[in-house]
């Protein structure tokens, strides 16, 4: 069995593509629009899955955008999406630059989280921190610097 992909509902396509795309630096696989559905899926990959070694994307991002508006309420039971980053200070930085919000700043070099337009949570990890060291959210304050 092979992990493939988390899918995600998202109101505004090209507002989504702006935030996953040019400010989180994800890539766009494979999009299909599906008429009869009234529906579009955008497949997103980060740099090291657009091709993990056999040839196939892994660990994938499905955006689906539904042509007609709906409103998603996100459920407690969902918590976030993970990506690991190679220098967290820098990556937080460039998303701060681009006016998105760091809504847990990375002061202990590790963890850090943002929510795309639509609200969903993004974990940002350092590389090679072990997540054993990660600071519970609760415990750091928003100071809003770090
Ligand atoms: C391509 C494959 O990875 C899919 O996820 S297709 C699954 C299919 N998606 C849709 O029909 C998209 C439009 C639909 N209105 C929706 O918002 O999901 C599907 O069965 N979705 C149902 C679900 O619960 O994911
Ligand atoms: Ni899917």
């Amino acid at each position: 069995m092979r992990y493939l992909h988390t899918m995600v509902r998202v109101t505004d396509l090209d507002e989504s593509l702006d935030f996953y795309c040019n400010k989180m630096g994800l890539t766009e696989v494979r999009r299909i629009e599906n008429e009869a559905g009234r529906f579009t899926l955008v497949f997103l990959a980060a740099d090291e899955d657009t091709n993990p070694g056999e040839g196939r994307p892994a660990s994938l991002l499905e955006l689906t955008y539904n042509w007609d508006p709906e409103t998603y309420s996100g459920g407690r039971n969902f918590g976030h999406l993970a990506y690991e980053v190679d220098d967290i200070y820098e990556f937080c930085q460039k998303l701060m630059d681009a006016g998105v919000t760091i809504n847990r700043p990375p002061r202990d070099g590790n963890m850090a989280f943002v929510k795309s337009p639509d609200g969903i949570s993004f974990e940002i990890l350092q590389k090679g921190k072990p997540l054993e060291k990660a600071e519970p959210w609760a415990s750091m304050a928003n100071t809003g610097t770090w």
